[in-house]
């Protein structure tokens, strides 16, 4: 468990986070997200004490990381995937990690197994792509088996299956009863990876609930139309205090469920040839909720 209470970093005249409260819960993949500047960044390094809060605290279960004895243990973190010397192989790195905090050389090679990186082990991590490096950072995050596990943008440049694989590795790791925190700009993945969101602007809180929810409070739910008789399908949904916008071809309908349009349709004899309620977007709901908080429009 995470929790933050009226968490506060200012640099000078900045104000990076201001006055922000969340808990991460074990259990489920929690998303980080707010716009370029929004503060998750600097949120992440409070959490795990590279950071001082101006004001305000975080506990790691309770505590705080500077008070926790073996830190790799109780909290693994990928913050940058490129802090790994160049000419250090990715064993050798985990070996370094592995030893300077007290943990079994045996570990390497279990969390290198575990993130699919047993084979270029030996080889230079300069050389390694970026989803390796994510690999390996996500690998040396694990070495501790820790309980709470946070992660700044680990999709970052992966290629399609390098995404599956950190979904269903995020949801593994969740399923195991462990807390994850991950933040990524990536709307239509956290869509399908996180469970719970807390989404930021500015540096304060603007919303903390499921990503369902986040959703369906954002957005609204639309139904798609088609019919060889719009002309007369129009007046009847209009006549039942539903929005029309004509798009594509197709009639969107605001206000009015799929079954009663399908209803209408039928008890006045028109053929329809589509009927599929829409769903809103975490895209869309991300966009009307940070809208106030976004510095640089584009076309600015
Ligand atoms: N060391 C620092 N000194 C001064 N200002 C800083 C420092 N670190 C961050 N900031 C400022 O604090 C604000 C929050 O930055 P932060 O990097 O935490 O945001 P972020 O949400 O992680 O952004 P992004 O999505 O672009 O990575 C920004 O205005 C940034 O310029």
């Amino acid at each position: 468990m995470i929790e933050a209470t009226g968490l506060t970093k200012r640099y000078g005249k900045t104000v990076a986070v201001d006055d922000l409260s969340f808990t991460v819960a074990p259990g489920r993949v929690t998303g980080f997200l707010g716009p370029n500047g929004a503060g998750k960044s600097t949120t992440m390094r409070m959490i795990l004490g590279l950071d001082r809060p101006t004001a305000g605290r975080v506990l790691i279960d309770g505590r705080d990381y500077r008070d926790l004895h073996r830190p790799l243990v109780e909290i693994g973190a990928l913050l940058d995937a490129k802090w790994v010397h160049p000419n250090r192989s990715g064993h050798a790195h985990l070996r370094w990690l592995a030893r300077s905090n007290g943990l079994p050389a045996r570990r390497v090679d279990e969390v290198l197994d575990l993130v699919g990186l047993t084979g270029p082990a030996k080889r230079r991590a300069g050389g390694y792509s970026l989803g390796m490096q994510q690999r390996l950072g996500i690998a040396g995050a694990l070495l501790g088996d820790p309980k709470i596990l946070l992660f700044d943008e680990p999709v970052n440049g992966l290629d399609p299956e390098g995404i599956l694989w950190i979904r269903r590795l995020l949801h593994r790791l969740a399923d195991e009863g462990r807390t994850v925190f991950v933040s990524s700009h990536l709307l239509s993945e956290m869509a399908q990876t996180a469970h719970e969101l807390v989404v930021i602007g500015k540096g304060r809180l603007i919303a903390q609930t499921s990503t369902e929810q986040v959703i369906r409070d954002a957005t609204e739910d639309t139904v798609r139309v088609r019919s060889p008789h719009v002309d007369r399908l129009l007046p009847l949904l209009t006549g039942e205090s539903a929005r029309v916008v004509e798009l594509d071809g197709a009639v969107v309908v605001h206000g009015l469920q799929a079954g009663r349009i399908g209803e209408l349709a039928a008890s006045n004899g028109i053929t329809l040839h589509e009927l599929s309620p829409q769903r809103g977007s975490l895209e869309e709901a991300f966009m009307r909720l940070t809208r106030e908080s976004v510095e640089y429009h584009a076309g600015e």
